[in-house]
């Protein structure tokens, strides 16, 4: 592997991307059928060819404006070449309690024979009942009784959204917990990646896929030291907690805003209902921002998190900054066109630096919105991406921003 001598981390939302990790979406669509799409939490079933076209595009939007593009899965398959990161993602992958012991033994034969670039893609697009039979013979229990189309090894169609999996806070990467079960085996794979690969070995971790569930989607660095998390269909109260015990006990804030968003599909992280486009301006969904509320939680004795009362999220965010006003610019034009661009990831930029924000070109009346508050837009397709309800924000895990 080549030497690395980058360093890690963000403290902001919003300053000059130089390094991001993607995901390109691969095989792993391919198993998406009428029948699971709902299961594995997509809302349709997107065309993959044109799904990568759109991710290529985006891709190169950002390395255009010089920012490093990281592949998951690259950096997966690096990490599967040494053995005992290989021998952990086997071990972890056939836990599952469904395959029973001839076919586990089975598949920890297949996995160990595979190359690093087979077996990482056996851990993104699993494993079909029908894919495996064959070779156990007619004879097996567990293979002859479960349907053809059943996964040995769920696929991870959701593994496009690097944001959930892993956030980084200051120079140290917090490896989430995942609340959805289809989502459930993206952790342990981000989390060997920040455990092997060399490139992150200087880095230490927080959290970690086995404790309290917390998503990416749901954190956003407001400031340096502000940290805002939301809590609903995805974090939980305890995630929270836990985040928050270990960024005051990193040193890596002194206030947790804890915003609590209501448990639905379409607002299932804070990043579908604001994200930030400079460092006093979110991009915020009109129709709940006059409800959206905040806890400021501050560390108290023995580094017990201490929550205050709930104020106005945006009154909240600018005391906690330390600044005037946290500027809001609407979603949509009117409550209805708000409601459709908000559904389709409007308010889910991503910022490249201060007034500088990739956004789904669907989105005009958001995307005009911006535009005269003074924020540059670079449009992206997201037609079939989008199918997967994540935008610009969501398909992306900022690895490293400028101060
Ligand atoms: N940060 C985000 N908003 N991520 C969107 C994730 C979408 C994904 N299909 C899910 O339901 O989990």
């Amino acid at each position: 592997m080549a030497a690395y001598s980058q360093t890690s981390g963000a403290d902001s939302e919003v300053g000059r991307l130089r390094t991001v990790m993607l995901h390109r979406p691969g095989p792993e669509l391919q198993r998406l059928t009428p029948r699971n799409n709902d299961r594995l939490l997509f809302d349709g079933i997107p065309w993959v060819a044109r799904a990568q076209d759109e991710h290529d595009a985006f891709a190169q939007a950002l390395r255009d404006r010089d920012v490093e593009v990281l592949y998951l899965t690259e950096l997966l398959t690096e990490c599967l070449r040494e053995p005992e990161a290989r021998q952990i993602a086997i071990d972890t992958v056939l836990t599952d309690l469904d395959l029973g012991e001839t076919l586990r033994g089975y598949l920890r034969g297949l996995l160990t024979d595979a190359t690093p670039e087979e077996l990482t893609l056996h851990l993104t697009a699993g494993i079909r009942n029908d894919e495996v039979r064959d070779g156990l013979g007619s004879r097996e229990l567990v293979t002859s009784l479960l349907p053809d189309d059943a996964f040995l090894i769920d696929p991870l169609p959701n593994l496009l959204f690097t944001r959930d999996s892993s956030v980084w806070i200051r120079d140290r990467v917090a490896i989430t917990s995942l609340a959805m079960p289809a989502r459930h085996r993206e952790t342990q794979l981000t989390e060997l990646i920040y455990r092997h690969h060399p490139r992150f070995a200087a880095h230490e971790r927080i959290l970690g896929h086995h404790f309290e569930h917390v998503e990416g989607g749901d954190v956003l660095l407001l400031a340096p030291g502000v940290v805002a998390v939301g809590v609903g269909e995805r974090t939980t109260p305890a995630g929270a907690e836990r985040l928050a015990r270990q960024v005051f006990a990193g040193g890596l804030a002194s206030t947790v805003l804890v915003v609590p968003i209501a448990q639905e599909r379409a607002t299932m992280h804070l990043d579908t209902v604001c994200t930030m486009v400079d460092v006093d301006k979110v991009v915020m969904y009109p129709n709940v921002a006059h409800t959206l509320t905040a806890y400021a939680v501050t560390p108290g004795e023995d580094g017990r998190p201490e929550v205050a009362a709930p104020e106005p999220f945006l009154v909240a965010a600018a005391k906690a900054m330390q600044i005037d006003t946290l500027h809001q610019i609407d979603t949509g034009l009117d409550p209805l066109t708000a409601e459709r661009e908000q559904w389709d990831d409007g308010n889910n930029t991503l910022a490249l630096a201060p007034r500088l924000a990739v956004a789904y070109e669907r989105n005009d009346g958001t995307n005009a919105r911006l535009e005269e508050a003074g924020i540059e837009v670079i449009r992206i397709a997201g037609s079939e991406l989008g199918s997967g309800r994540g935008g610009p924000r969501c398909m992306s895990c900022p690895i490293a921003r400028d101060a």
